[in-house]
């Protein structure tokens, strides 16, 4: 049974890039690797849809934070059975997002912290009630918010297709975000997290270490 790495962090903090490295790491040592990233935008409705409430584009949509939840959370039960397959056939399968963003970013939302109803309702809802696979180690890629902006603009200015939306244009947001992932780290929410400091350098062998260590 291969092991479920999820990366969390901000809008722009890297984590693409930190998937992208993990997965030639892992490659390296000879471990096979596959990898999905939430939303999954063209390959879900229920994400489709969540791209088009965060560009104002469905009305007041984007203004339910139990609403746009349900969505993304839809979007995984989706892929909840591809996920335990891909678990069968492969050592790691790595997530670019998961349950945690949708704890995160609503909690941030309705002004609550790790221990507020919020985040037990997203548990109940995703892990208890749609069945979704536990992930066995959370990676919190921590930037500064200023450094996770700066790097949402040069991303927005260099591609055109990838305009900041209404969370990601939304400072205080990213700011409260930054809190409540701190807190579902510190308690170790649902599984394992370890804090990667997304400023310098990551080592990405001894980051999965833990993982294949008898
Ligand atoms: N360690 C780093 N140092 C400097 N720039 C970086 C670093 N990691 C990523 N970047 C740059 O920051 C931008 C955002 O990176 P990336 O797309 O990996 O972030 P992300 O967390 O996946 O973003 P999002 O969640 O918004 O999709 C990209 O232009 C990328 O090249
Ligand atoms: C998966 C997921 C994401 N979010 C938030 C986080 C981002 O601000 C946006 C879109 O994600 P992307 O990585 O920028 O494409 O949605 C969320 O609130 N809940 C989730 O489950």
């Amino acid at each position: 049974m291969g092991k479920l790495v999820v990366i969390e962090g901000l809008d722009g903090a890297g984590k693409r890039t930190l998937a992208n490295g993990l997965t030639e790491a892992l490659h390296a040592q000879g471990r096979s690797v596959t990898s999905h990233a939430f939303p999954r935008y063209g390959q879900s409705v229920h994400a489709d849809l969540v791209r088009d409430a965060l560009y104002g584009k469905v009305g007041d949509l984007s203004d339910s934070v139990y609403g746009m939840a349900v969505l993304y959370a839809l979007d995984r039960r989706g892929a909840a059975d591809q996920i335990r397959k891909d678990l069968e056939e492969h050592d790691v399968v790595l997530l670019d997002r998961y349950v945690a963003s949708n704890a995160a970013y609503n909690a941030a939302r309705l002004h609550q912290d790790e221990n507020g109803e919020f985040v037990e309702w997203v548990r109940a809802l995703e892990i208890d009630r749609f069945g979704l696979p536990v992930p066995d180690l959370h990676l919190l890629l921590r930037v500064p918010v200023e450094v996770a902006a700066e790097r949402a603009a040069k991303r927005e200015q260099d591609d055109d297709s990838r305009a900041r939306d209404i969370y990601e244009s939304d400072g205080g947001l990213q700011a409260r975000c930054g809190v409540v992932y701190d807190g579902l780290a510190k308690i170790n929410w649902l599984a394992p997290w370890q804090v990667v400091d997304g400023r310098s350098n990551v080592k990405f062998h001894s980051l999965l270490e833990p993982l294949f260590t008898p």
